[in-house]
């Protein structure tokens, strides 16, 4: 199979009435006149030109234009002329015995995430035949935009990764087509009832002819409005027909006391069983597959302890700085923005006990116990930096104080690097160093298990410096998924010289053909299908919370000055200082 990762050919402008345009060509080498045609005969027919019965297209409310395949001209029907309601109304019919519905709603449809992440997931999902047959996606924000414009917005993000027309399945162009006709833009205030309402009637419209229908609600909008878009959504928009679920971005609250007051006044309003708090960690491959490789592979379990396990790493690191998002980065912080969330997840699923089942709530029990044998925080062991600006080459790299939405003279940390135990039986002992930041000198985010030495000393003087010498377990999350083990070899040959090599599973060549899903796509799915394993529960936060929000307040009542280094650099000189405290060198500086 071909892996493409290509934008979509730019969607043609919503402008009315009989216009003839140039002949742009699609990814796939056909020009829009050709496309037209197929569309033209697809809406006419009801099948594929595979002769595979597709479900009908619902139009987009709004102007509606008909391609009708000729010297690219379009015919403008019109705002939602009745013809074309009518054809919208027989779509959802013909489809109405064809399982549940799924309306799918994204507040804050003209923001950031939503183009990046959310539009690219759904439509890898419908691309790959994941979404159910009948569905609609509505956009909901306060810009003002047609819907046609927001079909627009859309198209940007869009890119085909799996080419079908190779393996004789329909082309990216033909499905983008089909999936912007399920796309439909309201515009409306977060906090007036009667716009919700609106959104209600017009999700209501679309689902009269299905018995079963299951409402999504994406809050992809700044924290500051979760709790009046919770509560609209909750009372104007409920699911009549089936059930409403809820995914919240990220961040929930600020420290203990604000996550608390998020989630009650959240639960006022939708049960835990709505509620999807979304960690989009927990959707990437090598994160699903950490409870495989521990719980399916013998030969790690008895390895996965104290006694063999030195030292465990949980590296995150980005190549670029806070760029465009310098307020709202202020105001949490990396501890915050990564280490609270993102690496604790990944630490508590590394290091929780095997789950009586893969149920969620199994999962999240375990994780939550974790958790809560943490130890406290200390500042002793924890190493803060901020990065500055710099000059290469002549070109300039800012400081994170130069951003200008960032406050004069913030001690606002961009980098973090600490020291966690865990007090149990398992970990007694065993620092699991996390290390977070900005502006480094490359974008990667791993875990690290560095093993204990061998007893004895039998290939002491042929193995070179001791922490050269260990066994090192990789996982590499991103970019270029590896999971590899560093071990001791004998040079091949004559002599009795040992030196260090791996035995490496790169995803790339093992498994090549297969082309990773985006954590967006693998985590909506769940939502979609009530999958709750990878959704961080209310008790797993409040521990989250309870273990960091006494160092964060230390940090800010001590008003702590991080230490300055280098954008593009590896980070501050104390996280080094840190790891030496340990006896630990951190494993991705070679
Ligand atoms: N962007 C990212 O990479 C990530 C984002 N997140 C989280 O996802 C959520 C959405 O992020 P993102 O898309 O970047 O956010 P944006 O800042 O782009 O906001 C999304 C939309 O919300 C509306 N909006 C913005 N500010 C306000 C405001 N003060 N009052 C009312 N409405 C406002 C705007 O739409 P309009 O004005 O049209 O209504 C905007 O397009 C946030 O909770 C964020 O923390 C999490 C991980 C990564
Ligand atoms: O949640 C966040 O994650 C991104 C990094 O995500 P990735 O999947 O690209 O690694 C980070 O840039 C952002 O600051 C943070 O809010």
């Amino acid at each position: 199979m071909a892996l493409l990762a290509r934008p979509l050919a730019p969607r043609p402008s919503a402008t009315p009435s009989s216009t003839t345009r140039s002949t742009p060509v699609n990814a796939r080498g056909r020009t829009r006149e050709a496309r037209g045609g197929i569309l033209a005969r697809r809406l006419g027919s009801g099948a594929t030109r595979d002769g595979e019965r597709m479900p009908p297209l619902v139009g987009a409310r709004g102007r509606v234009r008909a391609r009708l395949g000729v010297n690219e001209t379009f015919v403008d029907l019109g705002v939602v002329a009745d013809g074309v309601e009518e054809e919208r109304e027989a779509n959802v019919r013909a489809t109405a015995g064809e399982g549940e519905m799924l309306s799918f709603v994204v507040f804050g449809a003209s923001g950031d995430l939503a183009k990046k992440k959310i539009y690219p997931a759904l439509f890898a999902l419908y691309y790959e035949g994941r979404l159910p047959k009948n569905f609609m996606i509505y956009g909901y924000a306060r810009s003002k935009m047609t819907t046609e414009a927001f079909k627009d917005k859309i198209a940007e993000s869009l890119t085909c990764r799996l080419d079908w027309s190779k393996q004789g399945g329909s082309d990216c162009a033909q499905k983008s087509e089909e999936f912007f006709d399920r796309c439909v833009y309201v515009a409306g205030q977060y906090d007036v009832a009667a716009d919700f309402k609106a959104l209600d009637a017009q999700m209501c419209e679309d689902e009269k002819h299905v018995s079963a229908v299951k409402r999504v609600f994406y809050l992809s909008i700044p924290p500051s409005i979760f709790v009046p878009v919770a509560q609209n959504a909750a009372r104007e928009c409920q699911c009549k027909k089936g059930d409403t679920r809820v995914i919240v971005e990220k961040p929930f609250g600020r420290d203990l006391t604000s996550s608390r007051e998020l989630t009650a006044a959240l639960a006022s309003e939708l049960s835990e069983e709505q509620t999807y708090r979304i960690d989009h960690y927990l959707g990437k491959e090598l994160i699903e597959n950490l409870t495989v490789m521990r719980f399916s592979n013998i030969m790690f379990q008895p390895l996965w302890n104290r006694n063999y396990i030195r030292n465990v790493q949980i590296n995150f690191s980005e190549d670029f700085g806070t760029e465009g998002r310098g307020g709202y980065f202020d105001h949490y912080g990396i501890i915050r923005d990564i280490m609270q969330n993102h690496l604790l997840q990944i630490l508590a699923l590394f290091a929780m006990e095997e789950p009586a089942s893969l149920n969620a709530e199994d999962i999240r029990d375990e994780k939550v116990k974790v958790i809560r044998c943490m130890r406290p925080i200390e500042m002793d062991n924890v190493a803060l930096g901020q990065y500055k600006g710099r000059l290469t080459d002549g070109r300039k790299y800012p400081a994170y104080l130069d951003d200008e939405t960032v406050p004069k003279g913030s001690l606002c940390p961009t980098f973090a690097a600490m020291a966690l135990f865990i007090d149990n039986a398992r970990w007694d002992g065993v620092p699991f160093l996390l290390k977070a930041g900005k502006a480094l000198h490359k974008r990667q985010a791993e875990i690290r298990v560095q093993f204990r030495h061998a007893p004895g000393n039998l290939y002491g003087e042929r193995q070179g410096r001791v922490e050269h010498v260990t066994n090192e377990l990789v996982i590499r999350i991103q970019p270029d998924e590896a999971i590899y083990l560093r071990i001791n070899n004998k040079v091949p040959g004559l002599g009795q010289r040992l030196d260090q090599t791996v035995l490496d599973l790169q995803y790339k060549s093992a498994y090549g053909q297969v082309q990773l899903p985006d954590a967006y796509e693998r985590l909506i799915l769940d939502v979609i299908n009530g999958d709750k394993r990878l959704f961080i529960r209310n008790d797993e936060l409040e521990a989250a919370w309870k273990l960091f929000t006494p160092l964060l307040d230390k940090i800010e009542q001590q008003k702590i000055a991080p230490e300055l280094y280098p954008y593009g650099s590896r980070g501050p000189i104390g996280a080094h200082y840190l790891a030496s405290r340990f006896n630990v060198r951190w494993g991705d500086t070679d």
